[in-house]
């Protein structure tokens, strides 16, 4: 079943467009990669399938519903949720607050509705405190969860930035480089987390830069070009494409941040 689309979708800052039709379908319990040299369009994608940044024109749906356009709170409840290249959490705050504050409808938000309804913001509040704990001991985080976020190493972030997109209990996870600054070991774990949570039935669209670690991960890869789809199909295929080799080389690469492909031919 397709769980996700994009038809036509364009962006363009001034005279640069960033994306320039890139058609996209993600079947229900997929997990897909997205590549491309540095500038391809990729995190604008992100935006504009979230609701950070608003398509010029093109559509977006999700679970069957055209969800163009709207703001980022209302496609994360429909079950869309992303995560940042840059790590988002309250630094001044603990790592368990972090995650709580993530919840849908804090409630400490909904006076209104604590006075009215003291038993279900009660139930609310403790099913906000399980699922953080849970997610807590899923992600090795219990033994910092009174730390301040802000105490937190580089790789322990990442952990906490998916934990908390996962505290709105998402049907589809976009990541957006979740290796990078991580260590290898704990970039293997984080490897195997989003492993795991797919098969148990979440669907994933991974932007990441470490190729390799992601072909070896995902189902299919898609390569974005100038804001187009270069390639799209099983990671071997793709990364033998000769068009794809010549976008990367192509690169200017003078950041350090585009990987070479490395090892294929
Ligand atoms: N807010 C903005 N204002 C102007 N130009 C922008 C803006 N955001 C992105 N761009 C430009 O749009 C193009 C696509 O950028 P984008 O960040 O989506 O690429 P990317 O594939 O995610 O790159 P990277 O791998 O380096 O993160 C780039 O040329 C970038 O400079």
């Amino acid at each position: 079943m397709t769980l996700f689309e994009t038809r036509g979708l364009r962006k363009a800052f001034g005279g640069l467009v960033a994306l320039d039709e890139p058609d996209i379908t993600i079947e229900s319990g997929e997990l897909v990669g997205i590549i491309g040299p540095n500038g391809a369009g990729k995190t604008t994608f992100f935006n504009c399938i979230t609701g950070v940044l608003e398509p010029d024109s093109g559509t977006v749906s999700f679970a069957g519903e055209d969800v163009t356009g709207e703001p980022i709170h209302a496609i994360a409840q429909r079950g869309l949720v992303r995560t940042y290249q840059h790590t988002r959490e309250l630094t001044t705050m603990s790592v368990k607050e972090n995650l709580k504050l993530a919840a849908p409808d804090h409630p400490g938000e909904r006076l209104g509705q604590a006075i009215r309804r003291p038993d279900s913001v009660a139930d609310h509040e403790a099913a906000v405190e399980r699922r953080a704990d849970d997610l807590l001991e899923q992600f090795d985080l219990t033994h910092v969860a009174d730390h301040y976020a802000g105490e937190l190493s580089g790789g322990q972030r990442k952990l906490l930035e998916i934990a908390r997109a996962l505290m709105l209990d998402p049907e589809m996870l976009l990541l957006d480089e979740p290796l990078a600054g991580v260590n290898p070991t704990l970039g293997q774990e984080i490897v195997e987390y989003i492993d795991a949570l797919n098969d148990e039935g979440t669907t994933f669209l991974v932007i990441e830069h470490e190729i390799q670690t992601l072909a070896e991960l995902v189902d299919r890869l898609i390569v974005l070009n100038e804001g187009s789809v270069l390639a799209d199909g099983d990671p071997e295929t793709v990364l033998d494409d000769d068009e794809v080799i010549a976008a990367y080389l192509g690169g200017t690469g003078d950041d350090g941040v585009t990987t070479p492909l490395g090892g294929e031919s």
